[in-house]
């Protein structure tokens, strides 16, 4: 097969943004399908991983970004303050628990937000010790890498005072303690001694870590690990870019966890597919100087327009609902997947965020790196965008839109398991990977 327009992006875009795993060049797209160049319809389970919340071309989405082109409240809140945005800072902080006076950051994408936060809560507490996990993306900016663990950004810098410790994953559990509490008494030893916690200003989390692995904590862990932080006046600051706005089957994935953060940080999802993200905090760090986290479009109206169409088309069309009943079908389906496939070794997930860890045995959950790489090469060939995540590269990582229907679901699972059984009956050429290293 030949792909002309894929071909001429690698002969004029730069590869510094390029995470390819497949020669996909997309020319359009409606509802949960992607349009490539030969004109297939691919059934997109990443929603471009996982910005694309209400799917593609939903038409209140078209209708609120044209009226906001159409008379757009400037582009900039940094010199004129904007209708839209003030709007949309009132409705986060409406729909965002938290304690006392609290401001709205608002922001590019989930890594200036990352940033921002990172800096902020060190400027404005005089504390210099940051905490996040093993395994965390937090974003691909300077400051955002500096707060992440994952293993794509070996070599990149870290802040200074960063700690970090592993994430609690009850499928390789840290000390063989799935239920995380020999983590948590880590943790706290960490605080009493090397790492004072009176030192510490914030401590980064995922609910759900995303980029590391789709991995699920164990119950009451961040509960457990917020009454910690609270001891030591830690901040603990959610990053919902991923895993938040509904996704989870609730808006924010931290409600999973019967905890609520002092700082939670929006992306992605929030824009519906344009750049916007928000930081929801207490006003003593977000409002602790001016001039210090700026970029000119930061606030735009248009952008506003969108999230107000994300948050509306949530509310009227019960996607939070959407994310749990589907979700739970996908689960269940992929569930009984391991009957036929023993290279599955956990599926997991909350709603419509979704793991599938590929192993090569399951006994010894050796991580199948090589063949995550071809099952989606292969199920690129048979219609289905997925991507994979992992500190091992081996897990497919499911964010579609959270419009998806159940016969979509259907569908993905049935393409998964064609996928599965292709590649580990050797079916894709190792040629074909030229080029796609992935992570
Ligand atoms: C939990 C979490 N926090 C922050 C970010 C950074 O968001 P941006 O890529 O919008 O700057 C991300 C971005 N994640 C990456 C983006 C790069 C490609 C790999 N897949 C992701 O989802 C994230 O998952």
């Amino acid at each position: 097969m030949s792909f002309p327009l894929y071909e001429k992006d690698q002969k004029t875009l730069s590869k510094l943004q390029n995470l390819r795993f497949f020669p996909l060049a997309v020319t359009g797209g409606k509802g949960s399908y992607v349009t490539a160049e030969d004109g297939r319809k691919l059934l997109d389970l990443s929603a471009s991983w996982g910005a694309a919340s209400l799917g593609h071309g939903h038409p209140a989405y078209v209708a609120a970004i044209t009226a906001a082109a159409s008379n757009p409240a400037g582009a900039s809140i940094l010199s004129a303050a904007s209708a839209p945005a003030i709007r949309l800072g009132e409705r986060l902080l409406a729909l965002t628990a938290g304690a006392g006076e609290r401001r709205v950051w608002l922001g590019h994408s989930g890594s200036d937000a990352n940033e921002t936060v990172a800096r902020a809560v060190v400027a404005a507490t005089g504390r210099r010790r940051l905490m996040s996990f093993t395994g965390a993306y937090h974003g691909g900016t300077a400051g955002s890498m500096a707060v992440s663990g994952h293993s794509a950004q070996e070599g990149s810098d870290k802040a200074d005072g960063l700690t970090l410790v592993p994430f609690p994953d009850p499928y390789r559990p840290f000390a063989d303690d799935p239920s995380g509490a020999a983590l948590l008494d880590q943790i706290e030893e960490l605080l009493a001694g090397p790492c004072p916690g009176e030192e510490t200003a914030a401590f980064f989390i995922e609910p759900i870590q995303s980029d590391g692995g789709l991995i699920v904590p164990p119950p009451g862990f961040f509960k457990r690990l917020a009454e910690i932080c609270a001891r030591y006046g830690i901040l603990t600051v959610s990053d919902e870019v991923k895993v938040g706005m509904g996704r989870t089957g609730r808006l924010h994935c931290y409600m999973h966890e019967d905890f609520t953060p002092d700082i939670v940080v929006c992306g992605k999802g929030l824009g519906g597919g344009v750049p916007i993200s928000a930081v929801i905090g207490p006003a003593r760090i977000l409002d602790f100087a001016v001039c210090f986290s700026m970029q000119t479009l930061h606030g735009n109206a248009i952008c506003c327009g969108a999230a107000h169409a994300v948050l509306d088309t949530i509310e009227n069309e019960k996607l939070i609902d959407n994310a749990a009943t589907i979700g739970a079908r996908l689960l269940s389906s992929l569930e009984a997947l391991k009957e036929k496939h023993a290279e599955i070794g956990e599926v997991r997930g909350r709603g419509l965020a979704i793991g599938v860890e590929l192993v090569t045995d399951r006994a010894t959950k050796e991580p199948a790196k090589e063949l995550a790489a071809k099952v989606v090469y292969r199920a690129f060939e048979l219609g289905l965008v997925v991507y994979y995540v992992g500190m091992n590269s081996n897990v497919l990582e499911l964010t579609p839109p959270l419009t998806l229907s159940a016969a979509e679901a259907d569908e993905a699972v049935a393409i998964i398991s064609q996928a599965i059984s292709d590649a580990a009956a050797g079916r894709v050429d190792d040629a074909k990977l030229k080029g796609f290293e992935g992570w």
